[in-house]
């Protein structure tokens, strides 16, 4: 009895521009797959070409377009647009390693992939045209990573936020293809916002800003109760083991998949051996490269707590052979939302799969990295004294005067100090403390005031 739908099957379409060499287009393309397959999808083949640019109506040149539409069962033709003229100098670079090929398999699939998934931000008039020469639904990166954090999305923030970054990327496209009378969209355009003229999808943009202005509102109250608290905050590439070391570090059951954005709301949890003071740790979400706009924005809120971390732990999976690349991502989507200046230390994971001439250059490259690997205790061990080490060199002590009548402030101050002696004299108790400078002050206040 065949009751559940069957796997959709999609086909990759990358270009390689001439400004990206072989091991960056294979490792996008080999990015894609997994943001593809996270989507629940099957990969079933890829086609790629090499390009000035990205910018033609079909996308790809008319021969690499019939090869895909082969591959989906589409005519290779976009009806009425005739195919972009091509410079020489553009067909020689473009006739140049036409290596990478459709990879078929041996026997024709039983089945024609329904998707092709474009490794580009396509304008609504090239995924028209692609979908008219494959007979597919063609989705670009963006539209792939719209969708998976529509579907990941669990706290009311996140879903407002991806609700709303999905209305924005949906409401170009909707214009454009009206003209189909309804027709089926891709999944990065859901049935219900179809039938949404764009006033209405302005609307309701306008009415999920004031939704989510209120629970941010709420979040910031949250946070702000965690303030002076000692705190650390993983951020990085997607898979690069965030979650990983947030699970060995705090004996949490956080979600680790190899998936690509398998965390998408930050969790906060204490440090084991729990410390005193605390140490909490935050597990955030994942940076990507070519990251919708809007999905930076609904970053910024999820990532407030890195901002307010007292320190980043910038982890890295040290292993993929584009690491430096992930890295230079992370960096910049930390500087757009403001979280570079935050003291931060950089994690090399992953090391386990590193061999000793890897260990050695990395060594040399990044010396003031901490190496690790998330699956080693020992690795983990350290890394918590190096934590631990980081606070402590920022605390300060400080004597704290607790008349009789505040000695329900005491809970308090354990929690948020170590105290080193305790002692009572005529007024109260007389406690020396150890702990971070803000904290000490905000219970120098409460003891101030009468
Ligand atoms: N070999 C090895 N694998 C690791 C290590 N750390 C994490 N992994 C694996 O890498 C994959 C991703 O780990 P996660 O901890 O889920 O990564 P993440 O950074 O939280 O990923 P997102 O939540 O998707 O952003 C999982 O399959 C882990 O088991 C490590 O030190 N060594
Ligand atoms: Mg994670």
């Amino acid at each position: 009895m065949e009751t559940k739908a069957p796997i959709p099957l999609a086909v990759l379409v990358g270009i390689q521009t001439p400004e990206v060499d072989d091991i960056a287009h294979a490792a996008s393309l080999e990015e894609l797959g997994r943001l593809v397959k996270t989507l629940g999808y099957e990969v079933v083949g890829q086609v790629s070409q090499r390009r000035e640019g990205t910018g033609a109506g079909s996308l790809l040149g008319s021969g690499k377009l019939a090869e895909l539409a082969a591959l989906t069962g589409g005519t290779g033709e976009i009806g009425t647009m005739a195919p972009p003229p091509r410079a020489k100098a553009r067909q020689r670079f473009e006739g140049a390693g036409e290596s990478a090929r459709a990879e078929a398999p041996e026997e024709a699939p039983a089945r024609r992939p329904e998707f092709v998934i474009v490794d580009h931000e396509l304008s609504p008039s090239q995924i028209r045209n692609l979908e008219r020469a494959t007979g597919a639904q063609v989705l670009d990166r963006t539209g792939v990573i719209v969708e998976i954090f529509h579907r990941h999305a669990n706290t009311r923030e996140a879903k407002l936020q991806v609700e709303m970054a999905r209305l924005k990327y949906v409401a170009p496209r909707l214009r454009e293809s009206s003209g189909g009378g309804g027709r089926q969209q891709g999944p990065g355009a859901g049935e219900t916002t179809l039938d949404l003229d764009r006033r209405k999808i302005r609307d309701r943009i306008a009415e999920l800003k004031d939704q989510l202005e209120a629970v941010q509102r709420d979040a910031d109250n949250r946070r702000s109760a965690r303030r002076d608290q000692l705190r650390v905050a993983l951020v990085g590439y997607t898979n690069a083991g965030k979650s990983s070391l947030m699970r060995a570090l705090t004996g949490s059951q956080v979600l680790v998949e190899d998936k690509l954005f398998a965390t998408l709301d930050t969790t906060v949890r204490i440090l084991q051996p729990e410390t005193r003071p605390r140490v909490l740790v935050s597990d955030t979400v994942g940076f990507i490269k070519q990251l919708p706009h809007d999905l930076v924005a609904s970053f910024r809120s999820t990532l407030a707590e890195a901002l307010e971390a007292s320190l980043l732990l910038f982890v890295v999976d040290a292993s993929d052979p584009t690491y430096e690349a992930q890295l230079e991502v992370s960096r910049s989507v930390l500087r757009e939302i403001g979280a570079d200046v935050v003291p931060a230390r950089l994690v090399l994971n992953k090391m386990d799969r590193v061999d000793a001439a890897g260990r050695a250059a990395l060594r040399e490259k990044h010396p003031d990295a901490i190496m690790l690997s998330a699956h080693a205790p020992e690795d983990v061990g350290a890394l918590r004294e190096t934590l631990i080490g980081f606070f402590e060199a920022q605390m300060v002590e400080d004597v704290l005067r607790l008349p009789y009548a505040k000695q329900g402030l005491i809970g308090e101050v354990y929690e948020s100090a170590r105290v080193l002696s305790e002692a009572y004299d005529e007024k109260g108790r007389v406690l020396t403390v150890r702990g971070l400078p803000g904290a000490i002050a905000r219970l120098q206040r409460s003891l101030a005031t009468p």
